[in-house]
């Protein structure tokens, strides 16, 4: 099965386009996995990321169909952050779920293939050794260094989702330049509907999905038509300001065809004031939970 029949088919199990990003950041973890932390050593910081992010995954399991672990955080955190990293993608392997790793990777072919072979592929028998399903990408190096990766989806049933409209304020600098009478997004949503075109599956959908920012909603129904063989996913529901109404134009008629992501508003739910925790909060997990119900109730609304 290819990655976006597998992704649309967890969405349909789920009944949800929830993902849940895994964002972890040490003073905003509830109270029992801070006060267990030695802030100076980043040993045990990653310790407490694996044991958060695998209560969280642990939490959504059978809720959502995805999950996407921010690799920034966990780099930050040294080798010790990257053995939490494979800890966390193998945790919501063995729990079902489908591992988005954000990375937003890239560079000249031959090490495009290496950042391929190295993230691409749960599956055995050609397993990755990071093991996640899909990866974001960047397009700047251009189609060239998309390649690489396309291939590595065709061999492993994985995906890759390519930056095309960013949620960010400032990414519009040079994602909106005007070249040849289109801007760069639609230039890249292109080259990504291109890419699909030998490679779809029996809904119409192929390996190389679309980042397209909650945040921008006319780009998102302009970019939802102009990528029609493209998953989406879908960043800044929640914390970013993006809300249900904004991101509707996503998912396709059977209500897949897009995820949408959010991570502190979910993960850090034991925070908002909605979802009330004891104060030691040793329920956290309740409030990632009813978070979680909570976004996919509004999504389906
Ligand atoms: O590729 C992404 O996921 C991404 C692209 C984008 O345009 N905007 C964006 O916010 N993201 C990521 O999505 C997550 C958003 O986190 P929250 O704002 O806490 O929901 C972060 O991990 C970002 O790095």
């Amino acid at each position: 099965m290819t990655f976006a029949t597998q992704l649309n088919a967890a969405i349909l199990r789920t009944g949800s386009v929830t993902c849940v990003g895994l964002d972890p950041r040490l003073e905003q973890l509830p109270k029992p996995l801070r006060e267990s932390v030695s802030e100076n050593r980043k040993d045990s910081v990653a310790a407490a990321y694996t044991q958060f992010c695998c209560e969280i995954i642990d939490a959504v399991a059978g809720l959502v169909p995805c999950v996407k672990p921010q690799a920034a955080f966990f780099e930050q955190l040294g080798p010790a952050g990257m053995v939490s990293l494979g800890e966390v993608i193998a945790h919501a392997n063995r729990a079902g779920l489908i591992v988005i790793t954000d990375g937003k990777r890239n560079d000249i072919g031959s090490t495009a293939t290496a950042y391929a072979d190295a993230y691409l592929g749960s599956a055995e028998p050609e397993r990755s050794p990071w093991g996640s399903d899909a990866l974001t990408v960047s397009p700047y190096l251009g189609r060239d260094s998309l390649e690489p990766f396309v291939e590595v989806c065709d061999r492993r049933a994985a995906g890759i989702f390519v930056l095309v409209k960013t949620s960010n304020p400032g990414g519009g600098y040079l994602q909106d330049l005007s070249v040849d009478g289109k801007t760069i997004y639609q230039s890249v949503a292109e080259l990504v509907t291109e890419l699909n075109k030998s490679r779809l599956d029996a809904d119409g959908y192929g390996p190389v999905g679309a980042v397209v920012g909650a945040t921008y909603p006319e780009q998102l129904v302009e970019l939802r038509k102009a990528m029609p063989h493209s998953i989406l996913l879908v960043p800044g529901f929640g914390a970013q300001g993006g809300s249900a109404d904004d991101v509707r134009a996503a998912m396709d008629s059977n209500g897949a065809g897009a995820v949408v992501n959010s991570s502190r508003h979910i993960i850090f739910a034991h925070k908002r004031e909605e979802f009330s925790v004891a104060a030691d909060e040793s329920n956290w997990q309740d409030a990632v939970r009813a978070a979680t119900v909570q976004m996919n109730e509004q999504l389906k609304g």
